[in-house]
């Protein structure tokens, strides 16, 4: 019988990294062969599944990811930027698949992923669900047939936990506006208005970040017009919908050439 991939999740006591765990451990097209947390964890040295409150996976938490990860052909991780890095260099070096999930990465952290890429499939997305990567599509083109009567502001909503903002997916929505516009979004960014911030500028592209209780992470894209207003909007109930899409992505780089990827080219949008 062929052996499925086997994949190391990162974080592995995070919220994504437990609802990884066990997407993986359901799904007969992966098996789980590490999960990883930093020294000094109380769950290292523990069967995952047990420290996770089930039945046990046969898989012992360990703070040596390199050790794990030399056996595996990818590894989910949606951990903080700078563990990224640090597992993004041993991805590379045992060829592994690295899926990463973790945002909040600024542009000389993710450029520093670069090396990594010349030696392993690297899949980055700050937000791997179908909707939202389907929402961006659409976004890109709402953007490129409106003119700049439209104001575009980026609103997300997420739980009282989340340590970064504008989120992943804000940016995504927000850089696929500016594509479509034809502008670079740097250029245009308006984050954090406070105090007498003057009038909204003309073809600027707004964010604003909610944070509160246990809301999984909500989108809206608003197109804003004298006389009309087009809303696009995602909400993410389940932090399945991320776990199924990483998968997705760790499935899909087996046997593809080294280099850096997104969830457009796993879901071929
Ligand atoms: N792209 C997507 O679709 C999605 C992305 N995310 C992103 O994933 C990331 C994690 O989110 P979430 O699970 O909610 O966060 P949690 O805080 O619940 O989990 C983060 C995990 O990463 C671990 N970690 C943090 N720093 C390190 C380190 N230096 N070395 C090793 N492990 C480390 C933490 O360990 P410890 O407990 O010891 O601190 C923890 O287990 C965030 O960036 C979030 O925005 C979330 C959902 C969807
Ligand atoms: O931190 C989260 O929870 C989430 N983070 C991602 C982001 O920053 O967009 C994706 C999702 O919205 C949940």
């Amino acid at each position: 019988m062929t052996q499925t991939p086997g994949i190391v999740v990162t974080g592995a006591s995070g919220r994504m990294g437990q609802m990884l765990i066990k997407t993986i451990s359901d799904s007969d097209k992966a098996h789980l062969v590490g999960a990883v947390e930093q020294a000094g964890h109380s769950w290292v040295g523990r069967d995952v599944g047990e420290a996770m409150g089930g039945a046990p996976l046969g898989v012992t938490v360990t703070d040596q990811p390199l050790e794990v990860i030399a056996r595996a052909q990818a590894i989910i991780d949606f951990t903080a930027p700078e563990a990224t890095l640090e597992f993004a260099a041993l991805a590379a070096q045992a060829r592994a698949v690295h899926v990463i999930g973790t945002t909040g990465m600024t542009p000389e952290q993710i450029a520093r992923l670069g090396p990594a890429a010349r030696h392993a499939v690297i899949v980055r997305a700050g937000n791997m669900s179908l909707g939202v990567n389907l929402l961006v599509q659409l976004t890109k083109r709402v953007a490129a047939a409106l003119d700049e009567d439209f104001d575009i502001e980026v609103i997300e909503a997420h739980h009282r936990h989340k340590v970064d903002a504008p989120s992943g997916t804000a940016l995504m929505l927000g850089e696929a506006a500016a594509e479509g516009r034809g502008v670079d979004l740097a250029d245009v960014s308006d984050r954090g208005r406070d105090g007498i911030t003057g009038a909204r500028e003309r073809g600027h592209i707004g964010f604003s970040a909610i944070r509160g209780g246990d809301i999984v992470g909500e989108h809206e894209v608003l197109f804003a017009a004298d006389g009309e207003r087009i809303v696009l909007r995602h909400a993410a109930t389940d932090r399945a919908i991320f776990a199924r899409g990483a998968l997705k992505a760790a499935l899909w780089g087996q046997g593809k050439g080294p280099g850096e990827y997104d969830m457009v080219d796993v879901l071929g949008l």
